[in-house]
């Protein structure tokens, strides 16, 4: 984020209190500006199997929650079905970033995210005080999805119960917020049948941040951003407009469609800004929110694209 106002005083960095004095002193134009905001936070992919990493973004969760924030987790956990998929027998495949869903395979998928994923992280917040509450897009009627399908080179490829949010019914999660709790939420989604489908976490997570009207979409993945010429991970997109983004789309590969995508339709949703950030490296979460100094790749209306060199050309 963008911030003219420096902390006041003349801070000697070379003593630690100083130091430390300085670096709390600079959150305060992001405690203003987020003081009783929702925040949507994204948590999946490889940030999630490492266990130190998990702590540190339980914490970061609590930390936000107690500094005046309104954090609301959507997690995933591709790698963790993909995990026990494995371990079942049950093949699966990804076209255009999102899983092949056979009725066998969703069955995994919502004992995954809910069953295991969900409560983990769960109780890794709790460990800072009774504040992380689970649920799923099933509980009170939160999402209601349709199929989803996907474009690729031209046909149209049918993903089974692969499923699209088209309406969300926020309340439940509002509730919970006003009580001071932390809604963590799994993707999964029923339709208006009641059929049960995997929906993208990215996408849920947009989905989520539009209906609550959300100041900020944040997005952990695995790597440092948006790379501008990916698989070329030389230099990173730090900052594109909607417009800029939505041209890049068809030259996206992989994970990264939906997550774009996710970013895109949250801001062309009224959600101001839309982050990706780098959630191998500890601490991501208020890492982007309290510093000044842009990590991962922001989608925000009205800007130039602004691309951070971020190792030499190989
Ligand atoms: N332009 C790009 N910039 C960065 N990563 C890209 C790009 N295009 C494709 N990718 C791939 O997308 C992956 C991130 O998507 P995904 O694995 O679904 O993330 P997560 O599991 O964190 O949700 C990266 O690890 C990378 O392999
Ligand atoms: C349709 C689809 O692809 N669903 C995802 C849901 C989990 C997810 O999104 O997990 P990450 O955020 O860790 O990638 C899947 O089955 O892997």
């Amino acid at each position: 984020m963008n911030d003219s106002s420096s902390p006041t005083g003349a801070f000697d960095t070379s003593k630690p209190d100083q130091a430390k004095a300085r670096t709390l002193a600079a959150a305060l134009p992001w405690l203003k500006q987020y003081h009783g905001k929702i925040v949507v936070v994204k948590y999946g992919g490889n940030a999630m199997t490492d266990d130190t990493l998990k702590r540190a973004f339980a914490e970061d969760i609590a930390f936000l929650r107690f500094a005046g924030f309104k954090p609301v987790v959507v997690h995933g956990g591709g790698p963790q079905i993909s995990s026990m998929l494995d371990k079942l027998g049950i093949e699966s495949e990804f076209r255009g970033g999102l899983r092949v869903t056979t009725p066998e395979a969703m069955d995994v998928v919502r004992m995954v995210l809910v069953g295991q994923v969900q409560r983990e992280l769960v109780g890794l917040i709790n460990e800072h005080g009774p504040l992380a509450v689970g649920c799923s897009g099933e509980d009170a009627g939160l999402f209601t999805a349709v199929p989803a399908s996907t474009v690729i080179e031209g046909e149209e490829v049918d993903l089974g119960l692969v499923g699209e949010v088209t309406k969300v019914r926020p309340e439940s999660v509002l509730d919970l917020i006003e009580a001071g709790r932390i809604p963590v939420v799994s993707s999964v989604a029923p339709d208006v049948h009641g059929t049960v489908h995997n929906v993208n976490a990215d996408t849920a997570a947009a989905a989520l941040a539009v209906a609550l009207q959300a100041e900020k979409l944040l997005v952990l993945t695995d790597v440092e951003g948006l790379y501008l010429d990916w698989p070329d991970p030389t230099d990173v997109i730090g900052e594109i407009s909607p417009e800029a983004l939505d041209e890049l789309m068809p030259t996206l590969a992989s994970g990264m469609v939906p997550k774009m995508g996710a970013c895109l339709k949250a801001v062309r949703g009224g959600v101001p800004r839309a982050t990706v950030v780098d959630g191998r490296e500890p601490h991501a979460v208020i890492l982007e929110l309290f510093t000044k100094e842009g990590v991962g790749t922001q989608v925000l209306p009205g800007v130039e694209t602004k691309t951070r060199k971020v190792r030499d050309a190989q």
